[in-house]
């Protein structure tokens, strides 16, 4: 029966009121209790061959699904909203809920039902969640992505001194990476990002916390408030250590209070969604705070570095750099990209490898094809320390290992930089031995689960050959015994056949059953069992006592066959240490050797990178529109130099500021292409990559931030313009002089007026205040007239070429500046209708007329420069005054009028 969605539906919390519970069948009662235990999620409740949902959850499932909501009986006097998925199709529908963000409670019976009978015809079968399935808590490959971390993350903030400390955990229990750094509200949204989380724990007074909003309610469904106790750092060192069991977690490192508190909440949190099972983590790695490069919230969603603005794959940098052959590989990769380093030395380290890959093309060639054999090892690891494996698991380890040794085979001998030397060292401390015992033990065709057994090899163990023997043989008696039968009663359709009722049993069609009905000794031999429309079955004493024995060797091999799965499962944790190293060194030369490859294909030339404040880019082009022109046929991309290098000071001091490219150029000319082009060079060059350029130098960037493309974030209440502004004031507060800072039309979305004013100052602030490196793309002309003034501001501008009335773009970035932005032309070749295009240029004609008779150029000899700096002086000195602070301070309602007097004086005193 068909339910309709829009009727009234009980609410959870009307759902687990007492009186609810009071009025509840017993089935109802469990439910209800199971529900207000497990708030939060989407309860599947096991009813015979389904999984159940009732009411919200119900309405919730059936929409996200799309399966038929129907009702089943009355609760409180209402229809009881029901949606229910088949067991065997579960693992498809969980995968759908978790990735629309839902978290499932998955409840079982744990109970046989003929227990329940057994304390009263009514009673209920005992029923309990046995795990949360949860986006951050994950392990079945059907759930994730081959080539995604999947992090849990828990958020903690400590309120010592004046600052509170933040520091975040993160976990992937599919792999048993832990991480932990410490962060700053500022730095929050940002760090939080570029781990890329499926979920993010916070207490919930964090989460109801106001000043932390703009944090957390961009992330959506991934912030998961949870109860305060999990965060309690006062305890967190402790259940640390027994977690790892350990007496304490001094030997791992020094970890700051919010670090401890973050580490354990998530441990706390995975305790929780996996209830027996315990994930075999690796201790908490700390990462340095100022070890990567800092890329805010907008700048890493503008430039796509990890997806695109429409949140696709395709299309983004990540995408376009990844030549890895292995899942661990490509997570590798993208854990790298999205947190490029700042330590030249570091970097330094990885180029070495890839540089050391490029001139060895036949070993990258074997190191690719042995690296393509290598299943997902540490997913598998952890799926057997959960005991969710199966014989595929040990399998994908053997195959690891063996691919492994492949890879270090490949590798011996080679004169290799220090980290491709680590990753062969790695794999040759890998046990031999285990190896060996997985090659003799398993089959070659494996099962899924391993209660269906058959995945032990022949000559795995003697006793296990020996029933299978006997079963095998047994069958063979029983042919035998068929040929026995039919020649003894002359019945010569007679059939010995087995099935799950009977066994095995004697049939013969009804009219020729004589030879086995009638006589005493015929009755005596052959034993009736079921009489069909048109057929008799029958057994005989010898056939029973061989399927018993048929029976108990099956029985006997799957007990062998499991209690071998355990032994083998045993071994692997046993050297899952050795394991997760070799993992982690695989992931290595597979991310070394995709980059080579990717050198090699796109003719990318290895960056030097260093302490300096250099910018210089011969010949650079953006990785991603290089490849789109590549694969079409129009015209190839066009390299483009760039330097924003500091030069000497004068007089041979020291490196001064690094400089400012102000570029102008037509609509189409391909300004923003060439800032993002930068952008990305840079972040390449720092997560140790070779870079699109002929030749590239960078002083290593500490922060990289980008104003580029406009969007509207209408859901926070911010228009484009205000949009705009919030990522500029970001820019301009926080660039220092080794930040990179890329501005592509700041003050486009307002009047005229008002956007020359805020870029031109904006430009003045960049120069005079932040002293950083910038590239500023604009369509305001009048700004290049700074250049005369501000010393390191150089105009540059897209070269077009005008043939014909039509506008031809070169992309060639060339000194100087535009004069105009054939915004008209870009119009006409937009398909505008040719009375809107010809009216505009009559418009512009005017307008041009009125400039020229008072031109802006006029600004920079009225605006005595330098201004920003007073500004700032000025600005500082209208902060309130200690009176005024004071003041604010006083709450009159809670005084007496003692207490008022008193601060009274206080005022005057402070006054002088
Ligand atoms: N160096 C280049 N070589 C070849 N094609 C390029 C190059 N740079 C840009 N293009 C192409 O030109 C088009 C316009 O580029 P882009 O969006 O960067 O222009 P723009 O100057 O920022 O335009 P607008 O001012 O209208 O935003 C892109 O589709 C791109 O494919």
């Amino acid at each position: 029966m068909q339910l309709n969605p829009q009727s009234d539906v009980l609410s959870d919390a009307r759902l687990i009121s007492d009186d609810s519970r009071a009025s509840a069948t017993p089935m109802m009662e469990q439910y209800i209790e199971i529900k207000a235990a497990n708030p939060g999620s989407l309860l599947f409740y096991r009813m015979g061959d389904f999984y159940e949902l009732f009411f919200q959850d119900a309405l919730e499932a059936s929409r996200a699904l799309g399966i038929t909501l129907t009702r089943r009986g009355q609760h409180l006097g209402q229809d009881i909203p029901m949606c229910g998925v088949p067991i065997h199709a579960a693992d498809d529908y969980l995968q759908k809920l978790i990735a629309l963000g839902y978290r499932v409670a998955v409840c079982e019976q744990i109970e046989d039902p003929a227990e329940a009978k057994k304390r009263g015809a009514k009673s209920v079968v005992k029923r309990d969640v046995v795990r949360l399935v949860t986006p951050g808590t994950i392990t079945e490959d059907k759930l994730l992505s081959p080539a995604d971390a999947n992090y849990l993350m828990a958020l903690a903030r400590i309120r010592a001194g004046d600052e509170p400390a933040f520091a975040l955990a993160w976990i992937d229990i599919s792999t048993g990476v832990f991480r932990v750094a410490e962060t700053t509200q500022t730095r929050l949204l940002a760090d939080i990002l570029r781990i890329d989380p499926r979920e993010l724990i916070l207490a919930d007074s964090l989460f109801e916390d106001a000043e932390l909003r703009p944090s957390i309610d961009p992330l959506g469904r991934v912030a998961v408030p949870q109860p305060a106790v999990l965060f309690d750092s006062a305890t967190a060192a402790e259940r640390l250590a027994r977690y790892f069991s350990v007496a304490t977690m001094d030997g791992f490192g020094t970890y700051s209070r919010a670090e401890l508190a973050a580490a354990a909440a998530a441990v706390a949190y995975v305790e929780k969604t996996q209830l027996a099972e315990r994930p075999a983590l690796s201790v908490p790695e700390r990462e340095a705070g100022a070890a990567t490069l800092f890329i805010d919230p907008a700048t890493r969603a503008n430039l796509e570095i990890g997806r695109t603005l429409s949140g696709e794959r395709a299309g983004s940098l990540l995408k376009a750099i990844d030549r890895t052959v292995t899942g661990g590989g490509a997570r590798l990769l993208a854990e790298r990209l999205m947190s490029p380093l700042t330590d030249p030395e570091a970097i330094r380290a990885r180029l070495d490898s890839v540089s050391t890959l490029i001139d060895a093309p036949r070993l990258v060639t074997d190191l690719r094809a042995a690296l393509r054999q290598v299943p997902d090892m540490p997913r598998a690891l952890s799926r057997l320390a959960l005991g969710r494996g199966g014989p595929r698991d040990l399998g994908a380890i053997l195959a690891g290992l063996s691919a492994a040794r492949a890879v270090g085979t490949a590798l011996a001998g080679a004169d290799l930089p220090q980290e491709l030397h680590a990753a062969r060292a790695a794999l040759d401390a890998l046990p031999e031995a285990l190896g060996t015992r997985l090659a003799a033990m398993l089959a070659d065709d494996l099962p899924l689960l391993k209660r269906d057994g058959n995945f032990l090899r022949q000559g795995a163990d003697g006793e296990l050959d020996e029933v299978r023997a006997l079963r095998d043989q047994s069958r063979r008696v029983i042919a035998g015994l068929q040929l026995d039968y039919c020649e003894e009663t002359g019945v010569k359709s007679l059939k010995i056949k087995h099935n799950n009722m009977l066994g095995y049993f004697i049939e013969v069609a009804a009219p020729q059953a004589g030879p086995l009905t009638e006589g005493p000794e015929a009755k005596a031999r052959f034993i009736h069992r079921q009489t069909m429309a048109n057929a008799m079955r029958f057994t005989t004493t010898a056939l029973s006592d061989l399927e018993t024995k048929i029976a108990n060797a099956a029985d006997r091999a799957l007990a062998i066959e499991l209690a071998a799965f355990d032994a083998l499962s045993a071994d692997v944790l046993a050297e899952g240490e050795a394991i997760k190293g070799a993992a982690a060194a695989l992931a290595v030369i597979d991310v070394s050797s995709g980059l080579a490859v990717l050198a090699e294909e796109q003719a990318y030339c290895r960056p030097v990178v260093d302490r300096s404040l250099q910018f210089s880019i011969v010949g650079g082009r953006h990785p991603v529109v290089e490849q789109v022109l590549r694969r079409g046929s129009g015209p190839a991309f066009v390299a483009n130099d760039c330097d924003l290098s500091a030069k000497p000071k004068a007089g041979g001091d020291g490196e001064g500021h690094g400089a400012i490219w102000l570029l102008t150029g037509p609509n189409m000319g391909g300004k923003s292409t060439f800032l993002r082009q930068n952008a990305l060079i840079a972040i390449l060059a720092q997560m140790g990559s070779f870079v699109p350029a002929g030749q590239a130098h960078i002083g290593v960037v500490d922060r990289l931030f980008s104003r580029v493309g406009a969007s509207d974030d209408l859901a926070r209440g911010r228009s484009t313009f205000m949009v705009e502004m919030v990522e500029t004031a970001a820019i301009l507060n926080q660039a220092t002089e080794r930040s990179l800072v890329i501005l592509d039309e700041i003050g486009r979305g307002t009047a005229t007026f008002d956007g020359l004013s805020i870029a031109w100052a904006a430009v003045e602030h960049l120069h005079e205040v932040n002293r950083c490196r910038g590239l500023f793309a604009t369509h305001f002309h009048e700004l290049t007239v700074l250049s005369e003034k501000l010393a390191r501001l150089s105009n540059v501008t897209m070269r077009v070429k005008e043939w014909d009335g039509e506008v031809i773009f070169l992309h060639e970035v060339g000194p100087g500046a535009a004069d105009r932005s054939y915004g008209i032309q870009v119009a006409k070749l937009a398909g505008l209708p040719p009375s809107v295009v010809a009216r505009a240029r009559d418009v512009l004609n005017k307008l041009e007329d009125a400039d020229r008779k008072n031109p802006a150029s006029q600004l920079i000899d009225d605006l005595p420069l330098f201004q920003v700096a007073l500004r700032r002086e000025e600005s500082r000195r209208a902060e309130p005054s200690k009176v005024e602070t004071a003041l604010k301070a006083l709450n009159p309602d809670d005084m007496t009028p003692r207490e008022a007097l008193d601060a009274l004086y206080a005022l005057k005193r402070q006054m002088g």
